[in-house]
């Protein structure tokens, strides 16, 4: 008999500081694989820290984090691989087409020209975006653009995804259509994704969360067990720093 696959996501005693602010304090929680996890959390509860620490733009005061059980201070190029990043800036150049974007992606990623055609086309589909293929950018909406950042964080088939506020700034539509896409992602391709937001109404009852405040986990479980204390215990953190 082999062995379960590990989590896509073990984050263990994480912490880490900025000089004197203590932006995390013994954080851990789990990804298991092809799971949706808000991580919950007010302006500066930590998320984008924590994230900072997973792509190590950052290395952690303390703790580990593994990808698909890859250490990400000792197998960092392989934890890295595991990763698909969706961040608040964008990485995709409004001037060029959609197409354009994602081939020079591809091939940052080491896809070559004969493999990323098909791959382009496949991750154009999985976020309902293919009859844009050759649209600029630009001309792309809020929630298309959003999407468009999916699909090239999907271009080498990672195992987990990790976004940060991906709805920020849209429509109630535009939002609705790039949680489906996630969820789509999830239930069709196998991927896990953590999905930080400040937002409690991104939060389905199938759903894991994970509450992070002032840098340390306040609560965590499924929403639908968590159930009225999960939006009284958030409503009262939201007060806390009001
Ligand atoms: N580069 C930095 N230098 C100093 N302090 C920082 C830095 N980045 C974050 N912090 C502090 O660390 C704490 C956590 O911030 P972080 O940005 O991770 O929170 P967040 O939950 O992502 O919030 P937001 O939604 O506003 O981005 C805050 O107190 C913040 O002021």
């Amino acid at each position: 008999m082999t062995a379960a696959a590990p989590p896509a996501l073990e984050i263990a005693g994480l912490s880490h500081s900025f000089g004197a602010v203590r932006a995390l304090r013994e954080v851990s929680f789990t990804v298991p694989r092809g799971a949706f996890v808000a991580l919950l959390g007010v302006n500066g509860a930590g998320k984008t820290t924590l994230f900072s620490l997973v792509t190590r733009l950052y290395d952690s005061t303390s703790g580990t984090i593994r990808v698909a059980g890859f250490d990400a201070r000792r197998q960092p190029g392989e934890a890295l691989a595991r990763l698909g990043v969706v961040f608040q800036s964008r990485a995709l150049d409004a001037d060029l087409t959609l197409t354009q974007n994602l081939r020079y992606h591809a091939a940052l990623h080491g896809i070559g020209r004969r493999e990323a055609a098909p791959r382009i086309a496949e991750v154009l589909t999985l976020v309902s975006l293919t009859d844009k293929a050759h649209a600029r950018v630009a001309t792309l909406s809020g929630g298309q653009q959003r999407r468009a950042e999916i699909a090239r964080a999907l271009l080498h088939r990672p195992e987990l995804l990790l976004l940060d506020e991906a709805t920020a700034g849209l429509d109630l539509r535009a939002r609705d259509e790039v949680r489906r896409v996630v969820r789509n992602l999830i239930a069709t391709e196998g991927v896990s994704a953590l999905w930080a937001t400040h937002m409690m109404e991104e939060i389905a009852p199938e759903d894991r969360v994970v509450v992070l405040h002032r840098g340390e986990v306040r609560l965590a479980g499924r929403a639908a067990e968590l159930g009225g204390s999960l939006a009284q215990g958030f409503l009262a953190l939201t007060e806390e720093t009001a």
